[in-house]
């Protein structure tokens, strides 16, 4: 079944948020594994906005609810260093069961909601062999794997109030916003772990095989996840400015001799690790774009 959230349905998400929240957001802000607050991650970027509002996700009109341990399910309102932020703690996945267009229709109701601006954080694989795990890939393209096949989050009836028939997707992650990624890197001290490179999303749950990630590294990925591409691909869709970064969790498994196995624990382990640091990060970068906003 194709999207059956039509624009006055997310409407009704977006006026439900729009009537209780005091302030207007203009960046959206997904987090992703270690991002979010969690029983492994006692603070997170969302706990860290000043005077919150947090709205649980089954309370907003036609939002899904998360189910994967870790994804605590909340949209959460402040200011981040005086920048109005709404903040996604959480995320939907497709292997939950969810279409990519459920997945991804949170972003359309920060578009309604008034936000310009989307950074989307996720934990990600490392194909690149350069990457360590800990490092930080800003995301430069990405690979639309599942949409391969047509699995795509707009497919479907398309309704131009959102954006047109045939979006573009050449120019999806915003120039100017990686170079101020690169930018916070430098000034942080921490370029020799923050890298720009193809990120791909493959449906998961499983992790992947030596097979294919031989198959992935190949066509020139250089981090695999489960997310974010469907979420940007509707981001673009609607003209919001994206930046993304993953933190890179684990060191993919690309030769027959290696048995290590990716697993979700090491995942949330890295994700608490490098808390500190990506709020930071996030922090410096959302800083720069107030500039940019010019934020009241
Ligand atoms: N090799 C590999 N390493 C990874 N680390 C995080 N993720 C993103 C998926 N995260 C899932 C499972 O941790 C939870 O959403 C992946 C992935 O998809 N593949």
């Amino acid at each position: 079944r194709h999207n059956t959230y039509t624009f006055e349905a997310l409407q009704e998400s977006a006026q439900y948020l729009l009537d209780r929240v005091k302030m207007r957001p203009k960046i959206g802000i997904i987090c992703g594994s270690g991002m979010e607050q969690n029983e492994l991650c006692p603070g997170s970027l969302a706990d860290s906005l000043g005077n919150k509002q947090c709205f649980p996700y089954e309370e907003i009109p036609h939002f899904p609810v998360s189910t994967v341990t870790g994804h605590q399910g909340q949209m959460v309102f402040g200011y981040l260093q005086g920048v109005p932020i709404m903040c996604m703690q959480g995320r939907f996945h497709y292997y939950e069961g969810y279409p990519l267009w459920k997945c991804a229709m949170p972003v359309r109701v920060m578009k309604l909601v008034g936000v310009t601006h989307l950074i989307a954080t996720n934990a990600a694989g490392g194909l690149n062999p350069t990457y360590k795990v800990g490092d930080i890939m800003m995301v430069k393209d990405h690979v639309n794997m599942m949409g391969f096949a047509g699995n795509n989050p707009l497919q479907g009836p398309n309704d131009d109030r959102f954006g047109p028939r045939f979006p573009p997707m050449n120019k999806a992650y915003n120039a100017s916003l990686l170079e101020i990624g690169q930018q916070v890197a430098d000034e942080m001290g921490i370029s020799d772990i923050v890298h720009k490179g193809v990120y791909t999303c493959l449906g998961g749950p499983n992790f992947e095989t030596v097979a294919e990630l031989k198959m992935l590294r190949m066509i020139g990925v250089d981090a695999v996840g489960m997310s974010t591409v469907h979420e940007v691909i509707t981001a673009r869709h609607c003209d919001l400015t994206v930046f993304a970064f993953s933190l890179i969790t684990n060191q993919c498994i690309t030769d027959y001799e290696n048995h290590e196995e990716a697993n979700h624990e090491e995942v949330m382990d890295v994700g608490k690790s490098r808390q500190s640091l990506l709020q930071e990060y996030v922090l410096r970068i959302v800083m720069r774009l107030r500039d940019i906003l010019d934020v009241e």
